[in-house]
């Protein structure tokens, strides 16, 4: 049976009869109303397929009606009926997003034909809702580059979920290294704007003018090195998303930019006199306390405001334990595949409670860099305990000196060597080549360092 529903709204009681008679015979749901309030209601009941509409009612008119109607439920269909002569008032529908009009008097063969059209549209945006949702479902489930199913992640995730359906800004905290950068995509490839561009930034990067003009953008000569204008991110991600990574550190005059931005969706190219307008949807993430920073003056009250529409907290690593194991083999799977041709070596029991009990205060990073290393320097086809002692509690590092020239105890200079090697290709997030260029010597030295200190540590 066919059961789809639609709203007639017409003053005009003979109307509604012949149109509701007319369409109710052919087995449509029919709803009627004799004015736009009582129009609104219907629609807010939900599962309205189409409104036909009459034009001049008194009160609220057709094209008031639609217009509310569009933006309580987009995805209603609108055909209008006008009289004789009111053409204009058609064209203003069509433009406000009706699907159709019929002038009055209409044949009801015409009426049948736009019906059936309009429903049929109606049908396929549905579909089209629902294809996406699956597609983000599927989505969502592994080759988001994130994985977890604690309670606490879980619990997080659908938080995301929530505010990926709305177009509100969103603040991230969480500490460093937690996932606030993969929970950023996240957002954005779960909502709407999927299909658009995604920009990220790190406003800790940048200084001075250069944050300002890689934000807005810059007109020619607004500043030494402006050779030419220069579009700003907030337009590149204009039907997209921006995140604002290291949202704390955004100098305070750009802090005020950000704010009308996000009051008006306007800004101002440096040097430029025209403003222009975006409709990016702004994501800022920080580890640091927003609030502390309010105290000290260093970020501004309104703007933390602002920002804190919906605010989701990603929890630490050690506070959901739970995803360690998932973690593991996902991490060593994407290890393998940026050192092709490495086997994946197997993580005994006993190791992985290893790494579930360490406190990684480098959180989900941390955890990465390590398995790579411990891929990287893999010693045969299993990772067994004592090889994690080693990468995770290096005896050596005691030695290391804290900084300010003064050390704790004679060491042996290779061990020195070794504490300082570790620390460098870790701080370069385990890139080894990195490594290799800055500390001025071949990757094979470090590699044959690294792997010399895991064997010593490893033996019992
Ligand atoms: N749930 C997860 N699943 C898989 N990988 C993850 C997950 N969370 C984080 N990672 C990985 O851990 C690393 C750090 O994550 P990310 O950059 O998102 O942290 P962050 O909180 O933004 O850190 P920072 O505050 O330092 O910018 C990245 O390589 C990321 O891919």
């Amino acid at each position: 049976m066919n059961a789809r529903h639609i709203l007639i709204v017409d003053d005009e009681e003979l109307y509604r009869e012949l149109l509701g008679g007319r369409l109710g015979r052919q087995g449509y749901r029919i709803s009627e109303a004799g004015d736009g309030e009582g129009a609104l209601r219907c629609i807010e009941e939900g599962g309205v397929e189409l409104a036909l509409i009459d034009i001049k009612m008194p009160g609220m008119d057709g094209i008031e009606l639609l217009e509310r109607i569009k933006q309580l439920a987009p995805r209603t269909e609108v055909v209008v009926l006008t009289g004789h002569g009111s053409i204009d008032s058609a064209i203003a529908a069509m433009k406000l997003g009706a699907f159709d009009y019929l002038t009055k008097p209409y044949q009801l063969t015409e009426l049948d034909l736009v019906v059936a059209r309009a429903l049929e549209r109606s049908a396929l945006a549905r579909r089209c809702d629902a294809l996406a949702v699956e597609v983000q479902r599927r989505r969502s489930r592994d080759d988001d580059g994130m994985v977890g199913d604690s309670p606490a992640w879980l619990q997080m995730l659908e938080q995301v979920r929530r505010a990926a359906a709305l177009d509100v800004p969103v603040l991230l905290t969480g500490e460093s290294g937690a996932g606030k950068e993969v929970v950023a995509a996240a957002l954005h490839r779960w909502s709407r704007r999927a299909g658009e561009a995604y920009v990220p930034v790190n406003c800790g990067l940048l200084e001075g003018e250069l944050v300002e003009s890689e934000l807005f953008g810059h007109k020619r000569g607004a500043f030494t090195g402006a050779s030419a204008d220069r579009e700003g991110l907030f337009e590149l991600a204009s039907a997209g998303s921006l995140f604002l990574d290291e949202i704390g550190e955004l100098p305070l005059a750009c802090q005020a930019k950000l704010l009308r931005v996000l009051d008006s969706g306007e800004f101002r190219p440096l040097g430029a006199s025209a403003v222009r307008r975006t409709g990016a949807r702004v994501i800022a993430a920080t580890h640091r306390d927003l609030e502390a920073l309010v105290g000290e003056g260093r970020f501004r009250h309104d703007l933390l405001y602002r920002l804190d529409v919906v605010h989701i907290v990603v929890p630490p690593l050690r506070e959901r334990r739970e995803d360690i194991p998932l973690l593991v083999e996902h991490l060593l799977r994407q290890a393998v595949r940026r050192h092709p041709g490495t086997p994946a070596p197997r993580v005994e029991p006993q190791a992985l409670q290893r790494l579930i009990d360490h406190a990684w205060p480098g959180n989900v990073r941390e955890l990465r860099n390590v398995i790579e290393r411990l891929l990287v320097f893999a010693d045969g086809d299993r990772i067994d305990a004592a090889r994690i002692d080693a990468l995770l509690h290096p005896g050596a590092t005691t030695a290391a000196s804290s900084g300010r020239g003064g050390f704790e105890r004679i060491v042996p200079l290779a061990e020195m060597e070794q504490a300082y090697l570790r620390w460098v290709v870790d701080k370069l997030d385990g890139n080894v080549s990195a490594a290799a260029a800055r500390l001025g010597i071949a990757r094979s030295t470090i590699y044959r360092l690294l792997r010399a200190q895991a064997e010593e540590a490893a033996r019992p």
